[in-house]
């Protein structure tokens, strides 16, 4: 069977930055150690005046398509995953698709477009979409474009501010790709749950302490649904664990918990043994709070081994490094994981050519899926061409009075009249509103 997954990768940064432990926090009156030690994130990528979810995933498409050398002919389908929609009606993908039509000869008029909605897991649902789609036959020889685009931003004053971003990614779906292949191989942990969720409103509502324990709640569903299709999961079956990424403090916490879970029963809990004692049974205590208490205490134990210290370094910190530097992109976030990832193996000369990841995608509201890919011989090129380190070197630096003015301006209940921060060049920007209040973009040289 011929395989089908992702062929490549771009990104595009929101180009204004929030240095989080030196610029917030001190307004705040917090230790900047909550930001380079707890959450994780050093920097929140922030929208210019003239960026957008449509522009960010216009130009992460167009940088795209130009790498490939595809025109719109090439393209049988584009989904737009996103949270931060502004229009309940006409889809974001229908917005970029025009913008790309004035930059290329042809157009997309006989792509499906649609629009994904599940929180932050909607992009890798809508690679599943891709992905059905070629399997099925229905491609006619072309590729998919997935867009994962949002602005995360948060009400001024909830602890959410702290992990906002804002970016895009694009990938392109197709057969004999160049980076991952895709399996059939699923697992799925779902449940109606109301921890951050937006009923009609721009900013999100979180319980931000209940959304940790949903996220850990669902992943642990996913992983022991995916291990009644693949039996278990073993730490060296796979080279990297890319996981949902709201900030690099949340995947420790899943990280740990996920470890546990899967050297449960194997040689690894055994070599442990001597250390930190077998893992608790729950069969061994009287109630679920001693069995869980125990769990608590062996985790605490679990964190400080060397052998868990190794692994997480190997496997989950390169997940996390771009994370880091950006902050949450929602529906881009576990596919910034994956790039990260690759991205560091690229500079520390891996080979990861047959290599497995174990991709962790999760959603508020909320539902966790986990699957498998397979690192196909064109990787390391593919990644190689991805300008991530420019792109953030490039942001500018915001100070909090300017924060401020950004943050109004993204703001749909305010007026604000900011100048831009930076000076567009060779990309799509957005000008202003039509005559039914649809936004409008160009393309600036
Ligand atoms: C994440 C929270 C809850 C944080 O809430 P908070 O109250 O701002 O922060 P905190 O006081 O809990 O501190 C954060 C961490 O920093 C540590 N810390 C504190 N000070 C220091 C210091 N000086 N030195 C070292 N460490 C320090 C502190 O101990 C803690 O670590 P933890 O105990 O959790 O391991 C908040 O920012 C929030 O509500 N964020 C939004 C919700 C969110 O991101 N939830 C994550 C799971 S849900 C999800 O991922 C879905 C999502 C959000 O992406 C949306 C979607 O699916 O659409």
């Amino acid at each position: 069977m011929t395989a089908v997954g992702i062929d490549a990768i771009e990104i595009r940064t929101g180009k204004l930055r929030l240095d989080l432990p030196n610029t917030f926090a001190p307004v705040k009156g917090e230790d900047p150690g909550k930001y380079t030690k707890g959450i994780g994130i050093e920097y929140s990528s922030l929208p210019d005046v003239y960026e957008d979810i449509v522009t960010m995933g216009a130009n992460a498409a167009k940088q795209l398509l130009d790498r490939k050398g595809l025109t719109p002919e090439d393209i049988g389908r584009i989904d737009v995953a996103t949270e931060s929609a502004f229009d309940n009606s006409k889809p974001v993908s229908t917005y970029i698709a025009g913008c790309l039509e004035q930059v290329y000869d042809g157009d997309f008029h006989h792509a499906n477009k649609g629009e994904r909605k599940f929180a932050c897991l909607a992009g890798t649902q809508s690679i599943d979409d891709a992905y059905n789609w070629i399997r099925a036959g229905r491609n006619r020889g072309r590729a998919a474009l997935v867009i994962a685009t949002d602005t995360a931003l948060y009400e001024r004053g909830d602890p959410g501010e702290a992990t906002q971003g804002a970016g895009a990614v694009a990938m392109l779906i197709d057969e004999d790709p160049d980076i991952v292949a895709l399996s059939t191989e699923q697992g799925y942990g779902s449940a109606d749950e109301t921890d951050f969720l937006k009923p009609n409103q721009q900013f999100p509502s979180v319980d931000g302490k209940r959304s940790i324990k949903v996220y850990l709640a669902r992943m642990r569903e996913a992983l022991e649904d995916y291990e009644s299709v693949t039996g278990d999961t073993h730490p060296d079956d796979f080279v990297y664990f890319p996981f949902h990424t709201p900030y690099p403090g949340m995947v420790r916490k899943a990280a740990l918990l996920g470890y546990r879970h899967i050297t449960r029963g194997t040689e690894i809990e055994d070599a442990l043994a001597d250390d930190i004692g077998m893992q608790p049974r729950e069969d061994d205590y009287p109630d679920r709070e001693a069995y869980e208490d125990a769990i608590r205490a062996y985790m605490d134990e679990l964190k400080e081994t060397r052998r868990y210290q190794e692994w997480y370094e190997r496997a989950i910190d390169p997940t996390v490094d771009i994370s880091g530097q950006v902050g949450n992109w929602y529906t881009g976030s576990v596919h910034v994981a994956r790039l990260s990832a690759l991205s560091a193996a690229v500079e520390n000369d891996v080979d990861l050519v047959g290599k497995r990841l174990l991709v962790g995608s999760y959603g508020s509201g909320a539902q966790a899926e986990i699957h498998s890919e397979t690192v196909q011989d064109g990787w390391r090129e593919a990644v190689e061409a991805v300008d991530v380190a420019p792109q953030l070197d490039a942001r500018y630096d915001l100070d909090f009075d300017e924060y401020e003015l950004i943050h109004d301006v993204h703001n749909h209940e305010k007026e604000a009249d900011v100048e831009e921060f930076t000076a567009p060049e060779d990309e799509f920007v957005f000008t202003g509103w039509g005559r039914m209040n649809e936004r409008r973009y160009e393309y600036i040289e």
